[in-house]
């Protein structure tokens, strides 16, 4: 495989276009089902948010298990050692929470796409044919590495101890702004906030920022590279973005997803919670 620029954790669109048709390259299209019927990248299989989302729970957003996964790569014909590389038109926001839980189920062999599926299909191939899936029982075959995994539990014991980066809106962090599946507006106390969309070209190409520009928009969080961290936003999914961003591209060791994020906070009355607004704005 050959590795950009960004280090071998991001696939650039020329290096993909020369591996998208090797036997062992799963591609995954992480847009809405709908998105992808109309059209995709050539021989990509479609994973949504609902696919990798747990049904155990009264609120929404929490991580599907590993046996969950399992099923779902062995329904879309996935191999244990297939190479799988993500891609999203949404600045890889939502790719890189399928990233995340496969670092969590130890699965290494990804990559994401880096810049929009909007910009690959102006100068590449994009198609709407499926290709013929073929079954596998894939399994994973290494023990689950929670380093980059936290729970409720863990984030109320980190309150005041250490930095918990909350990804989302201002109008979200001050709680003005209540986005749908939430209980409450508001945010943990004592975190402080940077949007994941710093990260990206978000209205150009989408692709990510030069590591320059990354070093100068994460320069607070990176006077405690040496700790743990903890991110978060609605459902952990914008906050796996910046876990990729502070992990694979800023070289942070220590960095912990709240799975369950805002959504499962708002959900816990006994769980302390900061607000600014008076005003709620439902969404
Ligand atoms: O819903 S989200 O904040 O995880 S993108």
């Amino acid at each position: 495989m050959i590795l950009s620029q960004h280090k071998n954790s991001l696939i650039e669109f020329d290096e993909l276009q020369k591996v998208l048709s090797f036997e062992d390259v799963k591609v995954i299209d992480f847009r809405k089902p709908q998105h992808y019927q109309k059209d995709h990248i050539p021989g990509a299989l479609n994973v949504w948010r609902s696919h990798i989302r747990s049904k155990n729970f009264p609120y929404s957003g929490m991580k599907a298990s590993k046996e969950e996964v399992e099923l779902l790569f062995s329904d879309l014909g996935i191999k244990n050692g297939d190479w799988i590389i993500i891609y999203d038109d949404m600045g890889l926001c939502d790719a890189a929470r399928l990233w995340w839980l496969l670092q969590l189920y130890n699965y290494d062999k990804v990559q994401l796409l880096n810049g929009s599926y909007s910009r690959w299909k102006e100068n590449y191939e994009a198609t709407s044919n499926t290709l013929p899936i073929h079954k596998t029982n894939f399994k994973f075959e290494k023990d689950p590495d929670y380093r980059m995994y936290i729970d409720k539990e863990g984030v109320l014991n980190s309150i005041g101890k250490k930095l918990i980066l909350d990804t989302r809106t201002t109008d979200e962090f001050s709680g003005k702004r209540q986005k749908k599946g939430a209980y409450k507006g508001g945010r943990i106390p004592e975190s402080i906030r940077i949007d994941w969309a710093v990260a990206v070209n978000y209205h150009g190409d989408r692709k990510m920022k030069t590591i320059e520009e990354l070093k100068e928009a994460y320069k607070e969080v990176l006077k405690y590279k040496e700790d743990t961290i903890i991110t978060y936003c609605q459902s952990g999914t914008r906050s796996a973005h910046t876990t990729f961003v502070l992990t694979q591209l800023l070289g942070m060791k220590h960095v912990q997803n709240y799975d369950g994020s805002w959504i499962e906070w708002s959900y816990f009355n006994d769980l302390p919670f900061e607000k600014d607004s008076i005003t709620t704005i439902f969404e």
